[in-house]
């Protein structure tokens, strides 16, 4: 029997009695009729309709299926429902957000040591102190004593690309990962091959690979898997839950050591580990939790983001010059964009925030769990998979007002690394067009690529990578990226 045969075998059979019981008190419970969506097969419910790839196309297609933008899946013990049209979020995750804050449990994030991260643990009392904290450091008026560091390395990334384009994406992980580790604990990464960055990457590369294996799934729908003894076929998921609880520690200890090493020694860096251990106003362990946090949660989204910032402006050369124009009208050339521009760049704006539309790292944000039963009951988007920046800008250019960005969430749940993430990749936007052309992609062997890219093995949605030539707009534009050296940071 495959490893894959034996999870489903495991999966019925030990499930048998559980499922029927929490379907039979659901039958019972429920007097409201459940959103529609797909037949639930016997025992497994929409299990395997659940398992896709990429779950939002799918369910936009059920949405003319089932003539409603309110679909209802059942899986063994749970039923989740979801939610296509933004007004309905808006109305369950903001209006009732008493009862919609909450957060699903996970059994291999319980197993593996995962509860540290404040954005996945249920609603209580410590992600609420925690969350105070993160509301508290990254708040709109905090996040501008963070635009040093964020100048100083969005202008190094521009360097490292003038030197070695072909490794674009290489740059802007580079960029993202030193941000974070500078800002929570002080720490100045390498450029390459840096050992803090490689053991935090491992922690949630290894979560992630393994989030989707067989044996895994099957614990995850049926904890008391793990009372099994190893040897008994399909247990794999002791080895990956071992691994992984010793990578996470290791990702939570080994940057939390760094600064405690550096207050010892008594140097006054700045972080924000540092200063809630000064503080002493919360346990240790929640001080791991939120380096770990700030890391996990911050990175690889920003990532994302710019990932797909390339291959936008990759695949629409005429946006790109655009954008260029309105940068070379309002800045000129003497000189790069800094953060002081934002409000007289509209158009790079609204490049950010169709980028954050068209692709965003969560298409389907983090879900949010209802605490108790409830019961409930917009203009249409215009070509809806086009990269088209105009649609943020009114008629005078400028953005529209009491327009949001959806894709940082919704409620008590929203993200609270919002503003510091807007201010690294609005940077990150403006420069690197002030300063680079964008070839169209291309694959590994020279042809042109489409838009169908996206694969969602990640932590974040990413792109399959692709090639693009980057190439310095003009010879003035590359002495500015080279003069960066200098005036590093402001
Ligand atoms: C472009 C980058 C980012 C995107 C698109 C993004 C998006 C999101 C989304 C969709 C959620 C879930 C919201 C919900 O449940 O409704 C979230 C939660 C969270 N994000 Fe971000 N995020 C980004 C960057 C960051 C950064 C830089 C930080 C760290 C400073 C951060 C920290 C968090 C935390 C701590 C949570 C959990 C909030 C909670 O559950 O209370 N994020 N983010």
């Amino acid at each position: 029997m495959s490893d894959q045969h034996i999870y489903w075998f495991l999966t019925f059979s030990l499930l048998l009695a559980s499922v029927l019981v929490t379907f039979l008190g659901h039958e019972k419970s429920s007097k409201t009729p459940f959103p529609p969506g797909p037949k639930p097969r016997p025992l497994i419910g929409n299990l395997p309709d659940a398992v896709t790839p990429e779950p939002w196309l799918l369910y936009m297609k059920w949405e003319e299926v089932y003539q409603s933008k309110i679909l209802g899946l059942t899986l063994p013990g749970k039923r989740i429902v979801i939610l296509n049209a933004v007004e309905d979020v808006i109305e369950l995750f903001e209006k009732r957000a008493g009862t919609y804050s909450d957060r699903a449990r996970v059994p291999l994030l319980e197993l593996t040591g995962w509860t540290f991260a404040t954005g996945l643990m249920r609603n209580n009392e410590r992600w609420r102190s925690e969350r105070r904290i993160f509301q508290q450091t990254f708040k709109r008026e905090a996040v501008p004593r963070f635009l040093p560091i964020q100048t100083m390395k969005v202008h190094a990334m521009l360097r490292q690309l003038l030197a070695d384009p072909a490794s674009f994406a290489n740059h802007y992980r580079t960029l993202s990962a030193s941000i974070v580790l500078e800002i929570t604990y002080g720490y100045e990464i390498k450029p390459k091959n840096d050992r803090i960055v490689e053991v935090v990457e491992r922690a949630i590369a290894h979560l992630i690979e393994n989030g989707d294996n067989p044996s895994v799934a099957a614990l995850n729908v049926l904890p008391a898997l793990r009372y099994l003894p190893r040897w008994f076929p399909g247990m794999g998921f002791h080895k990956i839950v071992d691994d992984c609880k010793t990578f996470t520690q290791d990702m939570l200890n080994i940057p939390y050591e760094y600064t405690k090493k550096c207050m010892r020694e008594d140097s006054n860096k700045p972080s924000l580990v540092r200063s809630l251990l000064e503080s002493d106003a919360i346990c240790e362990e929640s001080v791991k939790g939120i380096g770990g946090t700030v890391f996990s949660a911050g990175t690889d989204t920003v990532v994302s983001v710019i990932e797909c910032f390339f291959f936008a402006m990759s695949l629409h050369p005429e946006k790109q010059r655009k954008a260029q124009e309105e940068i070379d009208r309002i800045i000129g050339a003497d000189r790069l964009p800094t953060f002081k521009d934002k409000d007289s760049l509209p158009y790079i704006d609204a490049i950010f925030r169709e980028t954050m539309r068209w692709l965003p790292p969560f298409p389907l944000t983090v879900p949010h769990v209802a605490e108790e039963d409830d019961i409930y009951k917009g203009t249409k988007l215009e070509d809806p998979d086009s990269f088209i920046p105009e649609r943020c800008l009114d008629e005078n250019g400028e953005i529209k007002e009491n327009t949001r960005i959806l894709s940082f969430g919704f409620g008590r749940r929203l993200c609270p690394g919002q503003h510091l993430a807007t201010n690294t990749v609005w940077l990150t936007i403006a420069t690197v067009l002030a300063s680079f052309d964008i070839g169209l992609p291309f694959d590994e062997f020279g042809n042109p690529i489409k838009f169908h890219q996206v694969h969602t093995k990640a932590d974040a949605l990413h792109l399959k990578p692709y090639r693009c030539t980057i190439t310095p707009r003009s010879v003035n534009a590359r002495k500015l990226v080279e003069a960066t050296e200098d005036t590093a940071g402001y």
